[in-house]
């Protein structure tokens, strides 16, 4: 059974105090910190909790060797921005010692990712993006629980993870089509008690494991 995973993300903290922020996530029981590299603004700490999900086509490769450096556990790539050089940063992010992830945008059919999963050095984590990439506190968007359970079925111990509008309110949807690793921004860092939408959305997941 794939484990849960919640993973705040620190789009939704306080920049100004990022470190406490971390640590004051990690208090309340998260099991990764999610960071968003974008556009223009790298942003990263070193805690071996660290999974890096970025965007950014041609500087990905130089981006592996100092978020390893720094502690990252994961470092998950947009498969859109990645269409020539993935083999190269698959095998470059596990010889820095992270687990390689792919992620995808709403308007990618999940069948992009397939080689990925299938080669002989695969990644071992699809991020299903949930909203469009850019910022937090965007509506869920339950269309893409398609891809969710068509992965699923198709890849039973992989991992899983979920990342847009995912909070109370939605992370049954997508604990019962088969996520596994929730990312959740605003709904974590808005909350008068951080620890307890943690612990529901992992019930959510565990709950959803054990009657499917
Ligand atoms: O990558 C992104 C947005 O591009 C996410 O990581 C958001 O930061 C999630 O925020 P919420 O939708 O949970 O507020």
């Amino acid at each position: 059974m794939v484990k849960p995973k919640i993973a705040p993300s620190m789009l939704s903290s306080d920049f100004a105090n990022l470190a406490s922020e971390a640590e004051r996530m990690l208090r309340c029981g998260a099991d990764w910190l999610h960071m968003d590299i974008m556009d223009g603004y790298v942003g990263y700490s070193g805690s071996r909790h660290i999974w890096i999900a970025t965007s950014w086509s041609q500087i990905l490769l130089i981006t592996v060797e100092p978020l390893g450096k720094a502690g990252a556990s994961g470092f998950t790539f947009h498969v859109e921005a990645s269409k020539d050089n993935w083999k190269e940063l698959v095998q470059l992010i596990k010889s820095k010692g992270m687990t390689p992830g792919v992620s995808l945008k709403p308007g990618t059919p999940i069948e992009d990712v397939y080689p990925l999963l299938e080669d002989e050095n695969p990644v071992e984590l699809v991020l299903v993006m949930t909203v469009e990439p850019g910022f937090g506190g965007q509506k869920f968007m339950p269309e893409m629980m398609d891809k969710v359970r068509t992965l699923r079925k198709k890849y039973p111990s992989l991992d899983i993870e979920v990342d847009g509008g995912l909070g109370p309110s939605t992370i049954d949807m997508a604990a019962s089509a088969g996520a596994n690793c929730i990312v959740a921004g605003s709904s974590v860092f808005g909350a008068s008690d951080p620890a307890q939408v943690i612990t529901l959305l992992r019930k959510s997941v565990e709950d959803s494991q054990k009657t499917n």
